[in-house]
């Protein structure tokens, strides 16, 4: 671990109802455990305004799972980065390798959701990662590299965070081991120090089914900076086991 601060986020993707969140946020609220990472929950957009009411007095930031690159137009169903900010959000992921499957997006759309997100004052999340194929193929570092180059804002990176989600190890309950993620996160950070001397307060992220189970080894791997959790963050007892295993 090093010394930025670990950020324990989850993702909630297009899971939750208002009596989801009340029954969340009563557990958080009732929780007499802590974190030494800073804690973040992204709800569907629906729930944005209500998890900010939701958190009030709770160290618990909220953020949003995707924005536009632009800050408003005639974009149906999208959400732009300034609403995220002005219901109280102050993240958003970008990038998601379910919106890079699902809806084609590109390093450079996700590279002008990165500045948006910027521009609105909030906290990007860039998601990158490779698939099995790729993994199998031996093309890990060249395909993690060249996605980071091309999602990076222009500019500062100070106030960008990087998630590292290996496609094959979303949702499927197969997770990186420590040698796997380690190996791409040293290879993210030099690449991240190349760049521009802020890259050293980027935060790396590891995503892919980290369970209570697995996060404190996840958490103590060198150059891991937190997680960013799927499936396990919608239950509070295992997002509470998670955020409970950063290490000192
Ligand atoms: O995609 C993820 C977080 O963004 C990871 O999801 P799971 O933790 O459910 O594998």
């Amino acid at each position: 671990m090093s010394a930025l601060k670990p950020l324990i986020a989850g993702n909630w993707k297009m899971v939750g109802l208002p009596a989801d969140l009340k029954s969340f946020a009563d557990a958080m609220r009732a929780w007499s455990g802590g974190s030494r990472g800073g804690l973040l929950i992204c709800p569907p957009a629906t729930l944005l305004a209500a998890a900010v009411q939701a958190f009030d007095g709770l160290p618990i930031a909220v953020g949003g799972q995707d924005c536009h690159a632009k800050a408003s137009g005639a974009h149906t169903g999208d959400i732009a980065a300034p609403m995220i900010a002005a219901a109280g959000g102050t993240f958003v992921i970008v990038g998601h390798s379910e919106r890079r499957a699902d809806h084609g997006e590109t390093d450079a759309q996700v590279k002008a959701k990165a500045e948006a997100a910027l521009a609105a004052g909030l906290t990007p999340i860039i998601c990158i990662g490779e698939s099995l194929a790729q993994r199998q193929a031996g093309e890990t570092l060249a395909v993690v590299e060249a996605s980071l180059r091309g999602s990076l804002p222009s500019g500062d990176l100070a106030r960008v965070v990087v998630a590292y989600e290996p496609v094959w190890a979303i949702g499927t309950g197969l997770t990186a081991n420590a040698d796997q993620i380690a190996e791409v996160h040293a290879h993210l950070r030099k690449v991240l120090l190349s760049i521009d001397g802020t890259g050293a307060a980027v935060k790396l992220l590891y995503g892919g089914s980290v369970k209570p189970g697995n996060a404190a080894e996840i958490l103590a791997t060198p150059d891991v900076n937190g997680v960013l959790v799927g499936g396990a963050s919608l239950v509070a007892a295992d997002f509470q086991a998670i955020a409970s295993a950063c290490p000192a």
